[in-house]
């Protein structure tokens, strides 16, 4: 099976990279480039070859696309004439329904909408698949390995798709953020930037590791750190005091409201 990547940028990237770290031959896939520069960058790194997207179109089976939402429009313009009735439409873009790319490409032509995000890179993405109308079980089914080379797959209602890219799609920025913000506390309370990096990177990395194998509920292992008359109360009413919890509501409510605007903006 030959995977064309239609924007090799930072999403295009971490998928070539995934798929070629889970096993799959450089042969196999290609990558569509507008900026020459970052097309020979990509081809150096990872001996994966950069086409035009009339080559991508006719040899690759599974067409994944991966330019911003906001550069869709001539893509889909030049896709409409070369899209053959073999190939599957993957779109990883924020907030563009499959009803959009169902209108624009060829009647039947099928699209499964896919909200990754950057941790594809180190095999660890969280993907949420969503079917279009044209698409089979198989052709789902063909999209599901494929991601599940690269980290973890759940198949879910397209309509709740907006909400993922919130939550999962952008996720990872909230948890860099934090850990950024926790690095600048070492500094302040007077560590090397190198120690407050490296203590606060190995919490991340265990707590999510607890996340992810203890089957404990982010409540108890909160509570299991947070000592009676101890020092972590005093961070927890500190966080409390400053609505911490509101704003991570509020940021990702947010997010999915953007998700829902880049989709209209595409609204016949
Ligand atoms: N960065 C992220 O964490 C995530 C991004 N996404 C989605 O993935 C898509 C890409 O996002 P990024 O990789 O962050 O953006 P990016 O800007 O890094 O990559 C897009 C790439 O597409 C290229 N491009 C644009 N139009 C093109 C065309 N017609 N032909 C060939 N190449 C073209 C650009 O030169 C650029 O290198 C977006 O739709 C975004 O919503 C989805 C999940 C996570
Ligand atoms: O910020 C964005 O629009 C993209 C979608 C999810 C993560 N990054």
């Amino acid at each position: 099976m030959t995977v064309a990547v239609l924007g090799a940028g930072k999403i295009g990237e971490a998928l070539l990279s995934g798929l070629l770290d889970a096993g799959y031959d450089a042969g196999d896939l290609l990558f569509t480039e507008r900026h020459p520069e970052r097309a020979a960058e990509l081809t150096d790194r990872y001996g994966v070859k950069g086409v035009e997207v009339a080559e991508a179109a006719t040899r690759a089976d599974v067409l994944v696309v991966a330019v911003k939402p906001q550069d869709i429009e001539p893509l889909l313009d030049e896709l409409a004439d070369l899209i053959g009735p073999g190939s599957l439409v993957v779109s990883m873009c924020a907030g563009l329904p499959t009803s959009l790319f169902e209108r624009r490409l060829p009647a039947g032509t099928p699209v499964i909408r896919v909200m990754p995000n950057t941790p594809m890179l180190v095999g660890a993405a969280m993907s949420a698949v969503s079917p279009g109308k044209h698409a089979t079980d198989e052709q789902l089914q063909i999209v599901e390995r494929l991601l599940s080379s690269v980290g973890k797959v759940v198949v879910l209602p397209e309509s709740q798709q907006d909400a993922v890219t919130a939550l999962s799609g952008s996720g990872p920025a909230y948890f860099f953020y934090l850990v950024e913000a926790m690095i600048d506390a070492g500094i302040l309370l007077g560590l090397p930037r190198a120690v407050a990096q490296q203590l606060i990177v190995q919490a991340a990395v265990g707590a999510g590791k607890m996340l992810d194998e203890g089957g404990e509920h982010p409540v108890m292992l909160r509570e299991n750190v947070t000592s009676p008359g101890g020092t972590t109360i005093n961070g927890i009413r500190e966080l409390e005091k400053h609505g911490v919890r509101a704003a991570l509501l509020d940021a990702i409510e947010s997010a999915r409201d953007r998700s829902v605007e880049l989709g209209k903006a595409h609204e016949e």
